[in-house]
């Protein structure tokens, strides 16, 4: 499960579901991101607001539950905002249950390592079976992905 708005997230996750054999399934915000939207470096633009107020649940399309249900494994993938997961992600998190299946995180971004990410995370949502997380370069190749994939 992945969600990216400007493709880094979505290629690394197309790998990582050719590689261990998942299904493959997108987030959408309900309201997509423009690329004003995602200006970082624009106080009032929506990413900003967003990831720099308190509780915001940004509203994501629904997702078939039954997608969900049977899988005992999901790879979670996002790209950093401000060194976190974006909103949509918790908004998932908020609807989806992944209570004790084994969720690996991954992750793209500019330079910031996961590790911050990973640690709210399991903060937030401390039913889930979290695994290692990873960030992941677009060079990334299907051998690093399974070595990954089978690790812990
Ligand atoms: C709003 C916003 C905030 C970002 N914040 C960070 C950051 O804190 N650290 C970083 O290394 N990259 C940051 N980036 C870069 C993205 O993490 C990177 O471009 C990512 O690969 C985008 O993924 P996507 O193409 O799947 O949407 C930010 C990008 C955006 C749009």
């Amino acid at each position: 499960m992945y969600f990216s708005n400007t493709g880094h997230t979505q290629a690394i996750a197309e790998r990582i579901a050719a590689a261990t054999g998942s299904e493959l399934v997108g987030v959408q915000a309900k309201v997509p991101y423009t690329p004003a939207d995602l200006d970082w470096e624009d106080q009032t633009s929506r990413s900003y607001q967003e990831m720099h107020a308190g509780k915001i649940r940004p509203a994501i399309e629904p997702i078939d539950p039954k997608k969900i249900a049977s899988a005992t494994t999901v790879f979670l993938g996002f790209p950093l905002w401000w060194s976190a997961a974006p909103r949509t992600i918790d908004t998932l998190l908020d609807n989806v249950d992944l209570t004790g299946k084994d969720v690996h995180p991954f992750c793209t971004s500019g330079t910031t390592p996961i590790a911050d990410a990973i640690t709210k995370l399991r903060e937030n949502y401390p039913d889930i079976r979290w695994h290692t997380g990873r960030r992941f370069a677009t060079s990334l190749t299907r051998d690093e992905i399974q070595d990954w994939a089978t690790e812990d």
